[in-house]
């Protein structure tokens, strides 16, 4: 990025320090792709404190949607560049940036890119309730064809969907399984209370997490391993879960704790402005705005598709029992954790639905 002498100074004349405009980011809101992150984005960042890296909302610099494209050791130099963007564009180094692309939180390595980056860098992540995102991204997939899993899921309904991405996964998971260390070889009692990747995970927990990380309509639901990753490079004060039903109900809660946990000042939120939904079904953009009213269901989203997404159907009603089984033990990790204080309470209903 080229970058004139005339904009190294702000509006007052002074020189903005150079070492300031490069500094590394602040904070990074991780994921989960589909979980409100685009409606995060909009609203907190109307804290004008609150800035991030690049011009728009999402980066994918170190990890895009498809696994393969995952980029731990990106070129440094650029990364930077793109930090300095806002800074110069707004000719002030006070703000703070930080990068908000979703791909990262289950992007195994990214944690250890941007702890080496930023040490005390704070992370934010935006949880929805598993099943419901799986369904939110099937939904996008059928109608974006040109989107990642436009085409693999082009014939494929809901159900025959997750029954397929399951039965892949399972037999991911049978296969890291024989990887097992033995009782009382690699972590266990004694070992860190959150592992990671390259933090004390065993060859069988990182092939584990690659089971989920490759999967990313289903696998990406599964939160556990990922925030446990995340919380081994950061520890859990510098971690902040956020959950996409707060986000709904209580927008202004939600930016409160966010401004304390990031330490800016508060800013005055516009309470109509706050209650809008982004980038949602009916209109797939950052920066697209409904009011929570005019969005249509998953069901009347869906027509056109052939994707069977019919609550009263007993296919997709199994489909959707059978996601809820497989993230139970996922969801009963992070109300174990919730529990313990180191994240955020998990909502009641997920309490309920998940039966933990
Ligand atoms: N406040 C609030 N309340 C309830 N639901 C909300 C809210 N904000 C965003 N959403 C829903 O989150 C989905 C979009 O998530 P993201 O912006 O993270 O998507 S993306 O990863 O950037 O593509 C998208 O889900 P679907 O509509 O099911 O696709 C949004 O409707």
């Amino acid at each position: 990025m080229r970058v004139s002498a005339q904009s190294l100074f702000n509006t007052s004349g002074q020189q903005l320090p150079l070492e300031r405009i490069y500094a590394p980011i602040d904070y990074a809101v991780v994921g989960q792709q589909k979980s409100g992150t685009s409606t995060l984005w909009n609203l907190l960042t109307w804290n004008s404190a609150v800035r991030w890296a690049g011009f728009q909302k999402e980066q994918f610099y170190f990890a895009a949607e498809i696994p393969k494209t995952v980029l731990c050791d990106q070129d440094i130099q650029t990364y930077l560049g793109m930090a300095s963007i806002q800074r110069l564009r707004e000719n002030r180094t006070d703000a703070l940036i930080g990068d908000w692309s979703a791909t990262y939180f289950s992007c195994i390595c990214c944690a250890a890119s941007l702890r080496t980056l930023n040490p005390k860098m704070k992370i934010i992540v935006v949880l929805r309730d598993p099943a419901d995102r799986t369904l939110s991204r099937f939904l996008e997939q059928k109608r974006h064809h040109r989107g990642p899993f436009g085409a693999v899921t082009a014939n494929h309904t809901f159900a025959s969907w997750v029954a397929f991405e399951l039965a892949e996964l399972r037999g991911c998971l049978e296969r890291a399984a024989v990887l097992k260390a033995p009782p009382g070889v690699g972590t266990g009692a004694g070992g860190p209370e959150f592992p990671g990747w390259g933090a004390g995970w065993s060859l069988h927990q990182w092939m584990e997490a690659q089971c989920y990380s490759r999967s990313n309509i289903v696998g990406w639901s599964v939160y556990a391993p990922f925030l446990e990753n995340w919380l081994a490079q950061f520890g859990p004060q510098k971690v902040m879960v956020v959950y996409t039903a707060e986000l709904a109900t209580d927008p202004a809660s939600v930016l409160q704790r966010l401004e304390a946990f990031l330490e800016v000042p508060p800013a005055k939120y516009n309470p109509d402005n706050i209650k809008l939904v982004f980038n949602s079904r009916d209109c797939y953009n950052w920066r697209c705005a409904k009011k929570k009213g005019e969005i249509s269901s998953s069901e009347a989203a869906s027509n056109g598709t052939n994707a069977g997404i019919d609550p009263r159907a007993a296919a997709f009603k199994a489909a959707m029992q059978a996601l809820v089984e497989f993230y139970k033990p996922g969801v009963q990790r992070l109300v174990q954790w919730a529990d313990a204080g180191k994240i955020t309470k998990v909502p009641a209903e997920w309490r309920s639905i998940y039966g933990v």
